[in-house]
């Protein structure tokens, strides 16, 4: 804001609030500001030979409105010498970092720790290809009033993000962050899995920054942060104040093993590919266009109930904030430089940051796993949101048949959609090229951490704890996390690090008006309220879903897996993912 001359105001910090008076000579006339340190996202003080300005990078929650976000706001004071501009910088940076101080703390730049550095990796062809815009627009300018550097990297095709996890050095890193749809975390999760130090690698902080199409993990940290549901830019900008406030939180991580796979909400998911440029809401025109054609799958589900159910609530939702709004305003000053495939403000190079190491493989997922019934169609390479797996259209090409001798085992930490769909059918259609090149699924050559409660997928499950239903499905859907798109709260109980695997399927005979009814309630996380003996909600340790249909498709995270039986187990807290406050009591970055 142009600085007035004319006023004065006395500043007053305390560990939560900036208090800002302003000074007057006429009595009554005082102005109070009350800045929440909650609503800062970080503050600077210009260097020489700029006056000593202490500015404040604010943004607070916009009112409650639907679709629009919080609102960036830049306070800027001058002060009587550039010494006070300091330390007044350096102690809101300690508080905001959380360094323990006191009122007789001495502040200075040399209090704050090292400087946050995070790796960003941006898909830009995700969503609607407006990763690196929104970069330009939102994501950077931020971060760099949050006092983060950066490396960013373009990926620049499947699978590169992985690959480079794999490979870099981690310890340079205070967090990975995805700018993309959850497919590219899936991608980051398996290649840090992959890795011999596996062990340490999945504990670097994750952090998901959405620009993809379904956004489903975003959509959970912003739902855990508090905020109403929102999608888009609204979406991303609490996501990146989120990240910029750097909270940390354990996260589950899935291990799924599968041969083949088919599911009914995968279908929508792979077939909806067709509308991508309608964003989120191809999931519902391919939802609409699904039931349509409704059908039913046999198969056979197993799970493995908690002895003690170990949620983490008490079954109430968050605290809710209003609803941010948008930004574009206020950051016309910031220079549209343009971004090049990789950039940083850390003077380094991609290459700088690889460590080679010995060429590992494997698969893991962090994501979510839909199983489609009947014959899938990747249009575009894999990535998952909503599958609805009903009928199949036969013009489609077939559900993938991969010759692999052994099972495969993959990481995924938000969902998965087995619907119940056919069968493997290995004869008769080959797979398609996009298929092929999203099989990159083979043994981990080293010590994974072991599905303990899983025997291998070629034989029998124990009867002890174990429950079995053998039927025909019309979906079958596993999440991990709350939500399987942005806009869809498909399992309202689960947490980040509840333990568990929310199951929800769904039997032969329901009306397509109650499906229809189920999945316009997912919208608002009431589905569990839409009563029908043939709707199933239950929680599990793990799963094994044997389609007995001869065809089918099934995802996992969006994208398209082998057609035939699938395992999962949960492996509670494994990973660790950036949610910025959420009202518990967090580790910091
Ligand atoms: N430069 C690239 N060209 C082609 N594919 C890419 C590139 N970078 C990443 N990918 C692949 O694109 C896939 C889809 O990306 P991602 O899931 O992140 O976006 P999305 O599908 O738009 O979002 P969502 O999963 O939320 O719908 C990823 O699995 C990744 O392997």
């Amino acid at each position: 804001p142009p600085l007035s001359p004319t006023s004065n105001y006395a500043l007053t910090l305390t560990h939560t609030h900036i208090h800002i008076q302003r000074l007057s000579s006429r009595p009554g006339k005082e102005a109070r500001l009350l800045l929440p340190l909650s609503e800062l996202v970080g503050c600077s003080c210009p260097r020489s030979p700029a006056p000593p300005l202490l500015v404040l990078y604010w943004y607070p929650p916009g009112k409650r409105r639907k679709g629009v976000s919080r609102r960036r706001q830049v306070k800027a004071y001058l002060a009587e010498s550039r010494p006070e501009a300091e330390r007044w910088s350096a102690a809101i940076q300690c508080l905001l970092r959380e360094v323990p101080v006191t009122a007789n703390t001495e502040f200075s730049r040399s209090l704050l720790p090292r400087t946050r550095r995070l790796l960003l990796l941006v898909n830009p062809f995700s969503g609607r290809g407006q990763a690196m815009q929104w970069c330009q627009a939102h994501i950077l300018p931020m971060i760099r009033e949050a006092n983060i550097s950066y490396n960013l990297i373009q990926t620049e095709r499947r699978n590169h993000a992985r690959e480079l996890v794999r490979e870099i050095s981690l310890p340079e890193w205070d967090g990975i962050i995805i700018v993309s749809g959850d497919g590219l975390m899936h991608e980051v999760i398996n290649g840090l899995m992959e890795r011999p130090d596996w062990e340490q690698a999945i504990k670097t902080p994750l952090g998901i920054l959405p620009c993809g199409s379904g956004n489903a993990l975003a959509g959970s940290i912003n739902h855990y942060a508090g905020y109403d549901m929102c999608l888009r830019e609204p979406l991303l900008l609490n996501c990146c104040f989120l990240l910029c406030r750097g909270g940390i939180r354990p996260l589950d991580l899935v291990s799924i093993t599968t041969s083949l796979a088919w599911g009914f909400v995968s279908d929508v998911d792979i077939e909806s590919e067709r509308y991508r440029g309608l964003g989120s809401a191809r999931f519902t025109l391919g939802t609409l266009v699904r039931i349509a054609s409704l059908r039913s799958y046999k198969g056979r589900l197993s799970y493995m109930p908690p002895s003690v159910v170990a949620t983490t609530s008490n079954g109430t939702p968050p605290p809710r904030r209003p609803l941010s709004r948008s930004i574009t305003e206020g950051l016309d000053g910031f220079s549209k430089t343009p971004i090049h495939r990789t950039c940083s403000d850390m003077g380094i190079s991609e290459q700088r940051s690889l460590l080679k190491t010995e060429r590992r493989r494997g698969r893991w997922r962090c994501g979510r796993t839909v199983a489609s019934q009947g014959v899938g169609r990747e249009l575009r390479g894999g990535h998952g949101k909503m599958w609805l797996g009903s009928d199949l259209s036969p013009s489609l090409p077939l559900s993938v048949t991969i010759p692999s001798p052994t099972s495969r085992k993959f990481w995924t930490k938000t969902k998965t959609r087995p619907v119940q769909g056919p069968t493997h059918s290995s004869s008769t259609l080959a797979p398609t090229p996009s298929l092929l090149k999203n099989r990159p699924f083979v043994s981990l050559p080293f010590d994974v951490p072991r599905d303990d409660l899983l025997p291998p997928l070629d034989q029998p499950l124990p009867t002890r704890d174990w429950v079995t239903i053998e039927g025909d499905f019309v979906l079958v859907l596993a999440l991990y996390q709350s939500h399987l798109g942005a806009d869809l709260h498909a399992a309202p109980q689960a947490r980040f690090d509840d333990g568990l695997i929310h199951l929800t399927f769904v039997r032969a005979g329901i009306s397509r008006a109650t499906l229809l009814r189920l999945f316009f309630a997912m919208e608002k996380g009431n589905h569990h309220s839409v009563n029908s003996p043939y709707v199933s909600h239950v929680s599990c340790k793990a799963f094994r879903l044997q389609p007995l249909s001869p065809r089918g498709t099934l995802t996992v995270d969006g994208e398209l897996v082998p057609y035939g039986p699938l395992q999962a187990q949960v492996h509670p807290s494994m990973a660790r993912l950036i949610v910025g406050d959420t009202g518990v009591k967090i580790t910091r970055l």
